[in-house]
């Protein structure tokens, strides 16, 4: 499977501030060219923190482009079934998939919705473990997954050595704050995750940066 982490962040690499709600960091070319990203992409992960920070929709906006591609899987890592029964992931407008661990139990996700599957996964230190889950997604039929976050997230997509790519915006913003959210946090890397800077290139008022992963 083929995982691109795409993300929008200030010049001080945060994804939000010490709100920790929802920031529009990326500017409106780069929602644009996100949108297009997800189009072309089978399944959007995020943590359950980004779910009850930000109660994303997770579908492709542009009309066009969601008639010709549809919308991908949705997938939530959600080691304990906080995703509320509310949220939008489970508005039944796309498939979604609430990964829980086989140390807690989904039952509070039970309740029938539209669309949406809860598989319970091996646990690994009380967080789903990321390989069992792209196994299963695999069994799916993905082959193209783009992990939007938040930083625990995609720290522990990178400690897992699971990314191909990370892609990201960065907003000529400092946010600052040690309680704000960075695009990697987790506990820190012994061994530092590597990468190749594949393309630098102005958007708006940013730049996109594209990272292949080693
Ligand atoms: N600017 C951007 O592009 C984005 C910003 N965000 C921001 O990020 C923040 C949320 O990020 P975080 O608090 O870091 O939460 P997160 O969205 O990374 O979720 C972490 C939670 O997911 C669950 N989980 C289950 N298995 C896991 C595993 N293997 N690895 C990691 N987590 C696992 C755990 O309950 C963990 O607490 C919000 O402020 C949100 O607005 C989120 C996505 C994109
Ligand atoms: N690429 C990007 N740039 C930003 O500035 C952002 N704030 C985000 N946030 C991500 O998009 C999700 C919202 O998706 P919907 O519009 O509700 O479909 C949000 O939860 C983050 O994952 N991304």
């Amino acid at each position: 499977m083929y995982v691109v982490v795409n993300a929008g962040m200030s010049a001080d690499g945060k994804l939000s501030d010490r709100t920790r709600s929802q920031v529009a960091l990326s500017c409106e070319d780069d929602f644009e060219r996100v949108d297009r990203l997800r189009a072309e992409t089978d399944a959007i992960l995020v943590g359950v923190g980004t779910v009850l920070a930000d109660d994303p929709s997770l579908t492709v906006k542009d009309d066009r482009l969601r008639a010709e591609e549809g919308n991908p899987v949705r997938v939530v890592l959600d080691s304990s079934a906080r995703t509320p029964v509310d949220a939008s992931v489970l508005d039944g407008e796309a498939e979604t998939v609430v990964a829980v661990t086989d140390e807690t139990s989904g039952d509070s996700l039970d309740a029938p919705r539209e669309r949406t599957t809860v598989v319970e996964l091996p646990g690994d230190d009380g967080r789903v473990d990321l390989h069992a889950l792209l196994d299963e997604l695999s069994r799916r039929g993905v082959e193209h997954l783009m992990v939007e976050g938040g930083g625990e997230t995609i720290a522990s997509f990178l400690s897992a050595g699971v990314v191909d790519e990370v892609r990201v915006y960065v907003a000529p913003v400092f946010v600052g704050g040690r309680e704000s959210p960075t695009l990697v946090d987790g506990e820190g890397f012994v061994e530092y995750v590597e990468a190749t800077v594949n393309e630098v290139k102005p958007l708006g008022e940013g730049v996109v940066l594209r990272y292949i992963i080693e």
